[in-house]
């Protein structure tokens, strides 16, 4: 297993978060997490990549705790608004990339990435668009050839055409290498294109984790459990 959780919780004051959540996430699995606003998606993603630290419960990232899984360079992660350096250019952020894994690092795939998406290496990402510097920063995250990659919302910024070349890159990159994905999306469409693994969380708790192979009609599957939730919620 790339990922394990269990009964992994996080309470925010006297919130909670996120509550008993056993997940097993198989290597090579591409794994998508749907949910609501405020459902606990980057709550849980936090928890895998040790920007958070469990309120009760376990994670345990290749192996062993996320905060070393980080420190090994195994792990990408892009946050939610896929942070870059404004003052810093294209060309900047893939040295600083290159820095920062020497071992792991691809500058070729890099180089040849920025260039296929016209990203001029001059370029500050200041000046970026917000679709051009979630690319950026994916690019960071591939090029260090992970063997799980996070994704929080990696799609948010992009129009429905880049949204779509995005995620089968994403998806081709990740299993040329056998590179596990865990990514977070409203976007329910996409996830028969694009994932092994369907993950639904609403108020905090994960309602369904299930291989998407094994389910007849994901998009009706997915949003009954959703509205199992409103149903909940209303009642
Ligand atoms: N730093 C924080 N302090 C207090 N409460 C928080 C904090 N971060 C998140 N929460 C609360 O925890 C719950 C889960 O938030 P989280 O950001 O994980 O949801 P999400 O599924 O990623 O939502 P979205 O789709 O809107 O990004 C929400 O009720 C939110 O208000």
């Amino acid at each position: 297993m790339i990922l394990e959780t269990e009964t992994l919780a996080k309470r925010y004051r006297r919130r909670w978060a996120l509550r008993d959540c056993t997940l097993a996430v198989p290597e090579g699995a591409i794994v998508g997490l749907v949910g609501p606003n405020g459902a606990g998606k980057t709550t849980l993603l936090q928890l895998i990549v040790g920007l958070l630290t469990p309120t009760a419960g376990a994670v345990r990232v290749l192996g062993g705790r996320p905060d070393a899984a980080m420190r090994s360079g195994r792990v990408g992660f892009v946050a939610q608004d896929a942070p870059t350096y404004a003052g810093l250019t294209v060309a900047d952020h893939l040295a600083l990339g290159a820095g920062l894994n020497p071992r792991r690092w691809d500058a070729a795939a890099a180089g040849e990435r920025v260039a296929r998406l016209g990203l001029s290496p001059r370029l500050r990402a200041g000046r970026l668009s917000g679709g051009q510097r979630a690319q950026l920063a994916l690019t960071l995250a591939l090029s260090k050839r992970p063997d799980l990659l996070v994704l929080d919302e990696p799609v948010a910024s992009l129009d429905p055409l880049a949204r779509r070349a995005f995620l089968d890159e994403t998806v081709a990159a990740a299993t040329a290498t056998g590179t596990g994905v865990v990514l977070s999306t409203h976007l329910v469409a996409d996830l028969a294109h694009t994932c092994t693994h369907v993950v639904v969380v609403a108020g905090g708790r994960v309602r369904l984790a299930a291989e998407i192979a094994g389910l007849d009609d994901l998009e009706r599957v997915v949003l009954d459990e959703l509205g199992k939730d409103e149903l909940g919620r209303a009642a």
